[in-house]
């Protein structure tokens, strides 16, 4: 139905000037004067006929031709929502500051990590298309608000989903884009065995689409994408270094982020892709994700309902390295910087690319108990808190993450302690929610 909308819109003057010529139909008066000009409606029948002609025959002219390939697209691409002239919003979002700046295409732009990182490549200088398919895993008004902060800084979003091979090819057509940053994605490790069949959708699928895509172009993209410290998985050798074993994940999730890497190589190794996967540790902050802990203790902290906080067996440590959004931010960023270029063009390597992959970490695991006495203090309210054993949901016991890899290659230096980070947060949810009396998820 959506889709519709620019044919619509298109057509609006001559719907409303068919119900002009209804009103003139009916009107005596009218009628009348028909019934004694039979030549006049010959010749109005004739002149609307070279009207139809013109207007369905001709080649498209320069004006017009946003117009039109937009009617084409928006019906080879049905699960697209474009807007009336997206595609001229997208060479525009897509201008760079200078002739040096790359242009970017941010697949789950309206999510979390992929707005801010949108906003500080815009602010930059860089050009910056986002791509999001707006689903309801969490509340959508939240994802609306941050497309919303987006246009204000010039980022236009594509409403798609990177499974839509058609929608990315256009893209590329669009524009030539010098990198990807690939942030869309089915995120929440407990959500995956409620609903296995996302992971595997956007995960792997709509992964293997965008590379499919990304090995066409002429020339090739880099691509920077977000894996997972989940692929950790039972690793119990800590701190993670990459080096570590990655075949035991302990959830679905975890394992469709391996594949990912998997997938990565070989797209790699046989077209000459450019690719560097980034092992976000528990990313949290302002605009965050409201299926994450930290965001929906502080929703139940604040209405006084209980929080369940979970333990390993016989009452040991459930621990995270949370990392706060703009030390991660900084880490995307230097990948993107860091970034060769890919080898291939049209589908053909020319030589050996660059693979790299790089914990963004924060290098000191917090326990989940810590974490909730923090939220207290900055909520001024007491949590009431159900101590229970960790489900077998998919969670691990405990993550730390080695950064010396990231911290030599990229210069990552996180900076941001737990504390500091959730009072940002908590800052930003009360003039969210409270101001506007949304609720979260
Ligand atoms: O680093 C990652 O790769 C992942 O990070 C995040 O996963 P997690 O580290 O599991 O974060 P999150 O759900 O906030 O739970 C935090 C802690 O609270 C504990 N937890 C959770 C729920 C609850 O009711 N009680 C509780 O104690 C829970 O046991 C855990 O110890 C992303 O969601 C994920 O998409 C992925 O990016």
């Amino acid at each position: 139905m959506t889709q519709l909308k620019p044919i619509l819109s298109h057509l609006d003057p001559i719907l409303s000037s068919s119900t002009a010529a209804g009103k003139f139909k009916t009107s005596p008066y009218n009628l009348h004067r028909f019934r004694f000009h039979p030549r006049l409606t010959l010749w109005s029948f004739l002149f609307l006929l070279f009207i139809f002609i013109f207007f369905f025959f001709s080649p498209p002219s320069a004006s017009s031709s946003g117009k039109r390939r937009s009617l084409q697209t928006a019906a080879f691409s049905p699960k697209a929502r474009l807007s009336y002239n997206w595609e001229i919003k997208t060479r525009n979002s897509a201008r760079t500051r200078s002739g040096s700046g790359f242009r970017v295409l941010v697949t789950g732009a309206a999510g979390f990590v992929g707005t801010h990182v949108s906003i500080s490549l815009k602010r930059r200088g860089d050009g910056v298309v986002g791509l999001d398919n707006f689903n309801s895993y969490y509340e959508t008004g939240l994802k609306k608000a941050r497309k919303l902060l987006l246009e204000r800084e010039g980022v236009y979003i594509v409403e798609g989903d990177i499974n839509d091979a058609d929608l990315l090819s256009k893209l590329f057509e669009i524009v030539q884009f010098t990198h990807v940053m690939h942030l869309a994605a089915q995120a929440g490790v407990r959500y995956a065995m409620q609903n296995p069949g996302s992971y595997v959708h956007s995960n792997v699928n709509g992964f293997v689409t965008l590379l499919e895509t990304c090995k066409d172009a002429n020339p090739q993209p880099s691509i920077v994408w977000a894996s997972s410290s989940s692929v950790y998985g039972l690793n119990s050798k800590v701190p993670f270094s990459e080096k570590d074993r990655t075949d035991q994940p302990a959830s679905l999730y975890a394992a469709t982020k391996k594949a990912g890497e998997e997938i990565a190589h070989s797209y790699n190794h046989i077209y000459g892709l450019s690719i560097t996967g980034l092992r976000f540790f528990t990313v949290y902050g302002p605009w965050g994700r409201p299926d994450m802990a930290y965001y929906f203790f502080t929703k139940d902290i604040l209405r006084g309902k209980e929080i369940k906080i979970f333990e390993g067996a016989d009452h040991s440590t459930v621990a995270r390295d949370f990392t706060y959004i703009d030390d991660v931010v900084k880490g995307c960023l230097a990948a993107l910087d860091t970034a060769k270029r890919s080898t291939g063009s049209g589908g053909k390597k020319r030589g050996a690319a660059q693979l790299r992959i790089y914990n963004l970490g924060n290098t000191s695991p917090v326990p989940v108990a810590k974490l909730v006495s923090i939220l207290e203090k900055l909520l001024k309210v007491k949590a009431k808190k159900r101590v229970l054993q960790m489900p077998r949901n998919g969670d691990v016991l405990y993550t730390h993450a080695n950064i010396s890899l990231a911290s030599k290659e990229l210069g990552y230096k996180p900076k941001t302690d737990l504390e500091a980070g959730l009072k940002k947060f908590v800052k930003w949810y009360v003039s969210y929610y409270g101001s506007k009396k949304k609720s979260a998820i």
